[in-house]
């Protein structure tokens, strides 16, 4: 039996759609998998009754499938499902090292993450792997099609999540097919900067780097109250908010010492809109642990 811990993570930061992804300290889903002739799933945790237990539908189930390694799995979900903040990436990317762990695959994390993706493109209709790399790796990742870098940085984090349900497979859906030269030259100046951001744990510059015209306005629409939350962020100190993966958590990054502030003025900013909300604080952390 093996038992992995696998973090919520955020994708896209803005600038870095399908590129750019983060490791959260906490909340976590945690997967125990035990050898077995065919692969089954039990889900327990946060949203558990939202969650296919049809190993076909489950990106853990997927996950087995794609490393031929049938199993018992059982899920105890931290991540809330269709929140923005990987929630289905935890599952597969902590079934991934879990599996490779129980039948001694030897695979690396970067091969895992690939693995990973798999159980993604099931649920998203898109192998991205922008949630299953810091979700495996940890950190501050870049997915290239060719392949992952990670980095580790030190960056105040807050994460708000309101009672909304956005799934990223139809959040895909309003993205632009195409962008001008001009937006993609901006775009590109933002993601480097926060890039920069990130090797220099510079919250300014993440924060600036987060900006981003082209896929952002279109979720944010999806959101609603995102707009009245987003300038509360910046408000009370956030050097950048903007939508969480594919929506609906939002995403601020702010200084040490300015979190609890930030979260605060983000709830309320929901509350206002008569929408309940709950706020996640963290820095940058790891990825999967074996316990
Ligand atoms: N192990 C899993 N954990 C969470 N969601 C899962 C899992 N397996 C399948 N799903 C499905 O994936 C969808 C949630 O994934 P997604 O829309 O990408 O949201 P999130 O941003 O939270 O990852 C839901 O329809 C859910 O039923
Ligand atoms: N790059 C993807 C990321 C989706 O993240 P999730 O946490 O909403 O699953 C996208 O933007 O579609």
């Amino acid at each position: 039996m093996v038992t992995v811990r696998a973090p919520a993570t955020s994708a896209n930061l803005g600038s870095g759609f399908d590129v750019f992804g983060v490791a959260f300290d906490r909340p976590a889903d945690v997967v125990t998998v035990e050898r077995a002739r065919e692969t089954s799933i039990e889900v327990t945790g946060v949203g558990s009754e939202y969650i296919p237990n049809d190993p076909e539908k489950n990106t853990a189930g997927v996950v087995a499938s794609a490393l031929d390694a049938p199993a018992s799995i059982s899920i105890d979900k931290g991540v809330r499902p269709s929140s923005g903040l990987g929630s289905s990436a935890a599952s597969a990317a902590a079934t991934a090292v879990a599996l490779n762990e129980l039948y001694g695959r030897n695979l690396s994390d970067h091969e895992l993450v690939q693995v990973a993706a798999e159980g993604e493109a099931a649920v998203s209709g898109t192998a991205h792997a922008d949630n299953v790399a810091p979700a495996i790796l940890g950190g501050f990742t870049v997915v290239r099609e060719d392949g992952v870098e990670s980095v580790d940085a030190s960056i105040p984090l807050v994460a708000v999540l309101p009672d909304i349900v956005i799934s990223t497979r139809d959040a895909r859906h309003v993205v632009p097919e195409s962008i001008t030269i001009e937006d993609m030259v901006r775009t590109v100046g933002s993601a480097a900067t926060l890039t920069a951001g990130m090797y220099r744990d510079d919250p300014d510059l993440v924060g600036r780097g987060m900006e981003d015209d082209v896929v952002t306005p279109a979720r944010a629409d999806l959101i609603q109250g995102y707009d009245r939350a987003v300038e509360a962020a910046r408000e009370a100190g956030a050097t950048g908010a903007t939508v969480s993966g594919a929506g609906p958590a939002i995403l601020a990054v702010t200084h040490s010492g300015d979190q609890r502030d930030v979260a605060a003025a983000m709830l309320d900013a929901f509350e206002a809109d008569g929408i309940d909300s709950r706020a996640f604080t963290s820095t940058i952390g790891s990825g999967a642990t074996i316990f």
